[in-house]
């Protein structure tokens, strides 16, 4: 393929350019080939082997054609059809293991105004992870990574930030993600949950009180806004702040002040305000629940926590990462049986339900591999192809009858009544196979 005219001295500059910059930066041709790699680069990035005159997906992703051929975006073709700098979020091979790498593709010109080359810088986003993490959000599922982008996107601006997702499916730690990958991670991360507390007691929790200001308060108390100061202020289950304080909210937002209860004085706030919320905001606002303004205010960025039936294909990685939480002295594992079991599980509770699942079953298990027995008896209400497994060891109909009832029945908390419900059979007959599983 032939390449755009391009005055040969042009390339020498750029390159020592490029050199100088702290971040990571590589340049690329238009056929995907890396022209040069930066000092930050090499230092980060590389593994030894050098990615000059290698292609950009075949270092990063280890693909043998453009990412956009193997299902992925790719910023360089997306920035040959906009003609402008374009960002993506990947999952890149670094000397690490598998990390997120935020990257932003600028387009070079030549003298025509052609696009000849491009610019790539790569910074890694550390607040989440591609692999079984002890900490820190871990996935990679496509809803996953989807949802990350956005933070990604969102994160460096102070813009207003509304988390919308089930219970459980890890908004907190969403919100935390954002904090440390904006320009006020040096500064405090403060979460409020708004479910539950009373008007007078929201108001001074998060503007704070001066001394006398109502009975009880005996001291002056900063409120939360200033201990946030220069940070985040996480506002969860923010559909559940009373209307009258939403009006305090909104004059927040609006102008940026606040006055602690019982005083006049204007204070001014610093935070950049993330919410969420498991409950329908806009409904809520149709509804006359939830102020319309405010959700404008709180709004302007909305990003959806996916829940955990969306990203199933993360469960393995979940499972591992949740389990050194949950155990960080032990080496728990869990067996291909009990996966299957956890695989076909609804999870109505998200990650949390399913991080309880795997504490309980580390209390049961006494050895370091987590079996079926040791799940709770609610996620065995699954088909039974699931307890016995597909494409396991032939079986006759009799013997996977007897084993798949042999599961259950160790996994199952509750009366034989329940079991026999559960199963679509009568009590009767139920006692029948049991009896035949002693025999
Ligand atoms: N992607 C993830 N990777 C690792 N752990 C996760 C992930 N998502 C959630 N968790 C874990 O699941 C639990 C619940 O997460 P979190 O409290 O952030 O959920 P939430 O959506 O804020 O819940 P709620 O709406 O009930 O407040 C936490 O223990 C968290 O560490």
């Amino acid at each position: 393929m032939s390449r755009p005219s391009v005055p040969s001295r042009v390339l020498p500059e750029l390159v020592s350019f490029l050199e100088t910059l702290a971040e990571p930066h590589i340049l690329c041709d238009r056929e995907y080939r890396v022209i040069a790699a930066n000092a930050a680069y090499r230092a980060n990035f590389s593994t030894g082997r050098s990615v000059v005159g290698r292609a950009c997906y075949e270092v990063s992703h280890h693909y043998s054609v453009p990412c956009d051929q193997a299902g992925e975006t790719c910023p360089l073709a997306r920035s040959l059809k906009s003609g402008q700098r374009e960002r993506v979020l990947h999952l890149h091979h670094t000397p690490r293991g598998e990390e997120y790498v935020n990257i932003e593709l600028s387009p070079v010109r030549d003298g025509e105004g052609a696009i000849a080359w491009f610019i790539e810088k790569m910074e890694p986003m550390h607040v989440a992870r591609g692999l079984s993490d002890h900490r820190g959000l871990v996935g990679r599922a496509p809803a996953f990574q989807s949802m990350l982008e956005l933070v990604a996107r969102a994160a460096p601006s102070d813009a207003s930030i509304l988390l919308q997702g089930e219970s459980g499916t890890g908004k907190e730690l969403v919100a935390n993600a954002i904090h440390e990958a904006s320009r006020r991670a040096e500064r405090p991360f403060v979460a409020v949950d708004c479910s539950g507390l009373p008007e007078t007691l929201f108001e001074s929790e998060v503007f704070g009180h001066e001394r006398g200001a109502f009975t009880g308060a005996s001291a002056r108390k900063p409120g939360l806004i200033e201990a946030a100061s220069g940070g985040t202020l996480f506002l969860d289950e923010v559909g559940d702040i009373p209307l009258g304080m939403q009006v305090k909210l909104l004059r927040l937002l609006e102008t940026g002040t606040y006055r602690r209860v019982g005083s006049t004085e204007l204070r001014k706030a610093d935070i950049r305000l993330v919410s969420a919320t498991h409950r329908p905001l806009k409904d809520m606002v149709e509804q006359g629940q939830f102020r319309q303004d405010l959700y404008y205010r709180i709004n302007t960025f909305p990003i959806r926590v996916p829940p955990l039936r969306d990203r199933i294909t993360d469960l393995p990685m979940l499972v591992a990462s949740l389990l050194e939480r949950v155990a960080p002295k032990r080496q728990l594992s869990v067996t291909p049986a009990a996966m299957r079991v956890l695989a076909q599980y609804s999870f109505p509770g998200n990650v949390r339900e399913l991080r309880n699942v795997l504490e309980r079953a580390s209390l049961m298990c006494d050895g370091e591999s987590i079996g079926v027995e040791h799940l709770a008896e609610e996620l065995s209400q699954e088909p039974l192809h699931a307890v016995i497994g597909v494409g396991a060891r032939p079986l006759d109909l009799a013997g996977m009858e007897r084993k798949a009832l042999q599961a259950l029945v160790e996994a199952h908390r509750g009366s034989r009544r329940e079991l026999a419900r559960k199963l679509g059979v009568s009590e009767r007959t139920l006692y029948r196979k049991l009896k035949a599983l002693e025999a």
